[in-house]
């Protein structure tokens, strides 16, 4: 005989498992947030409907308690730089709490941390018992490893103190924070791999430009991913096609198309493609995010968060 699981009603999306043996049912019920008392109560609702059920004789429960989801890791890389992989990151992000969740970003370029002037933000992050806390700007929370040094000097990092940088920007306080995007420095090396190892990113958006040279080095990082078993989430083609803001003409300066072939090659989805846009340069640059916006550029990136939380789910 099946028990179907609605028959517990409110309480049917704890089931984890429902076993019939003869007249013994034997379910599983995951009690996480609940406490005694809930968990008492959880376990007697359920008894008292599998006990209702015809056939039934013996009841056991059994409740699991997972630890409390923490967020969710998406790291962004490229295999070249300046491809635009820090632009897609911020603007990602902004998209994605901008469709309600609770978002943050680590910018963990060691090469260049970009994300603070990316969303206007000058503010140092404060640390509570050596736990960073994240500033905010935007609508979503932000650590960076260019908050951890002064102002234009360079990041001189072997390594292992780029990897613990990582550490301390991971272990910051991300309390309530759904998602976090990471962006990773160009190519496929220690902060990479750190990353992998001490963090298990649920995926990793892969953003190239159209032409060869670019997509030869995504193809580098999708296999690194592939191989550390990271799920690729799709691969973004940025500066694909600009109108001439003059004459409205597109032309195609860096090819055409060349991301999503690589794609459908790897057998990744492609998430989409950002056209090279001056204005787009300009806001960044200003530290005005095209996706807190209204205009195009921000239904770009809407579109590209949607992407991304589709493959999240598949
Ligand atoms: N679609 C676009 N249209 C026009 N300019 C863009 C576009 N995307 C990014 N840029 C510009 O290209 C430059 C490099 O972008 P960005 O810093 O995001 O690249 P990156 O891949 O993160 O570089 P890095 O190698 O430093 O990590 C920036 O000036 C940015 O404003």
């Amino acid at each position: 005989m099946t028990i179907e699981t609605s028959l517990f009603g409110a309480d049917a999306p704890r089931l984890r498992a429902v076993r019939q043996e003869g007249g013994k049912l034997r379910l599983i019920a995951d009690a996480t947030g609940l406490d005694e008392a809930g968990q008492d109560d959880l376990k007697a609702r359920l008894t008292a409907l599998a006990e209702a059920q015809p056939g039934v004789d013996e009841v056991l429960v059994a409740l699991t308690a997972g630890k409390a989801a923490g967020p969710k890791l998406i790291a962004v890389g490229s295999g070249k730089g300046g491809v635009g992989k820090s632009t897609v990151s911020a603007n990602l992000a902004i998209a994605l709490a901008r469709l309600g969740h609770k978002v943050g970003i680590i910018d963990a370029d060691i090469y260049g941390p970009s994300q603070p002037t990316l969303l206007g933000t000058s503010e140092r992050p404060e640390a509570r018992d050596k736990q960073l806390i994240p500033v905010s700007a935007q609508g979503v929370k932000l650590l960076s490893v260019g908050q951890l040094v002064s102002p234009g000097h360079a990041l001189a990092w072997r390594g292992p103190m780029a990897s613990g940088a990582l550490t301390q920007l991971i272990e910051g306080d991300w309390t309530g924070t759904e998602y976090i995007i990471v962006d990773l420095p160009p190519g496929t090396g220690d902060v990479q791999l750190s990353l992998i190892q001490k963090a298990r990113p649920v995926g990793v958006v892969i953003v190239s430009t159209p032409q060869d040279l670019s997509l030869i080095d995504a193809r580098r990082a999708i296999d690194l991913f592939g191989k550390t078993s990271v799920p690729v989430l799709g691969l973004i083609e940025n500066m694909a096609g600009y109108q001439c803001p003059h004459c409205g003409e597109t032309s195609d300066p860096f090819g055409q198309g060349g991301a999503e072939a690589t794609a459908a090659e790897f057998g990744v989805p492609f998430l989409g493609r950002l056209p090279l846009s001056a204005s787009l340069r300009a806001e960044s640059d200003a530290g005005r995010p095209p996706a807190a916006g209204e205009g195009p550029a921000a239904a770009a990136f809407r579109q590209l968060a949607q992407a991304v939380l589709a493959q999240l789910d598949a």
